[in-house]
């Protein structure tokens, strides 16, 4: 292996199991989208995706280019693989989305990040799926449905622009070098391609949740008055006795609805 010193601020635990490799490859979409990986690393899944379908990969670190340029170079003279150089909140903030066609991405992601980098791929119209390693913690957010006790702004705004969210699988630290302190798991997501991200609504969700083991009229006390929350309770029949995981993403989606229409005729 090279001698390469894994870099903590840069959220570096290479994945090195390969049964965890040939299951994430196995779980790849059969479509004709491109791959976008982030974070490449020393290039170990990579290698895979790049036997199957042509790859693009943002990655940050300068030290470990030179290590993946030479690694791919018969891949990137064959334009295989496109190896970008750069932070990929920059590369979202400059181009809007990572690749020029349908995509899905696909990544060990840099755990320091991943939540926000999941949200800019739902922004992102040309990403397709996202088949992502993150802490375990964070895929039960996003694949979290009405009810479970995990249930937040996260697993909401998933439900309303995807066709489906799930965890595959789980992966032990033993699976990287260096370990990590916590079990990581394989999320997927199935975009509606047809739906948007709906800003205003993701403010409204953050108020929802702002106490989440509060009430939700408690929570909306914040953005409604007295009067306002008593209407939207009874125009949609729910009991103010609610809890924000407790309440489903159309009822949300409704209830955002309403608010909005109050807030127009102001
Ligand atoms: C968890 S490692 C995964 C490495 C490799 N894909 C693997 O599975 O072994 C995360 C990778 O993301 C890279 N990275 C961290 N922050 C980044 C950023 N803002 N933009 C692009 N890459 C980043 C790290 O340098 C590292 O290569």
């Amino acid at each position: 292996m090279e001698k390469v010193k894994a870099k903590k601020e840069f959220g570096q635990n290479f994945l090195k199991d390969s049964s965890i490799l040939d299951k994430i490859i196995q779980s790849m979409p059969q479509n004709n989208n491109h791959i976008v990986e982030i974070g490449p690393g020393l290039g170990d899944l990579t290698k895979n995706l790049v036997k199957y379908k042509d790859v693009t990969a943002y990655e940050v670190d300068t030290d470990l280019i030179g290590i993946l340029k030479s690694k791919f170079a018969t891949e990137i003279e064959n334009r295989r693989f496109d190896l970008k150089h750069i932070d990929v909140l920059r590369a979202w903030d400059e181009l809007k989305s990572l690749h020029s066609m349908k995509y899905d991405l696909i990544a060990n992601l840099p755990y320091y990040i991943a939540t926000n980098i999941i949200l800019r791929a739902f922004e992102d119209e040309l990403c397709e799926h996202i088949i992502v390693m993150v802490q375990k913690e964070v895929a039960e957010k996003f694949s979290a449905k009405v009810n479970d006790k995990e249930y937040s702004s996260l697993g909401i705004i998933t439900e309303t622009i995807s066709k489906e969210s799930k965890i595959l699988f789980d992966v032990p630290p033993t699976a990287f070098d260096p370990m990590p302190k916590v079990t990581s798991s394989i999320l997927y997501i199935k975009k509606d391609l047809d739906k948007k991200v709906d800003k205003d609504f993701n403010r409204f969700l953050k108020a929802c949740f702002v106490q989440p083991r509060k009430k939700l009229s408690k929570n909306l006390s914040s953005i409604l008055d007295k009067s306002e929350i008593l209407s939207l309770y009874n125009e949609l029949g729910l009991n103010d006795n609610l809890r924000p995981h407790e309440v489903s993403s159309s009822l949300y989606s409704q209830m955002h609805t309403k608010v909005k229409n109050g807030r127009d005729k102001k």
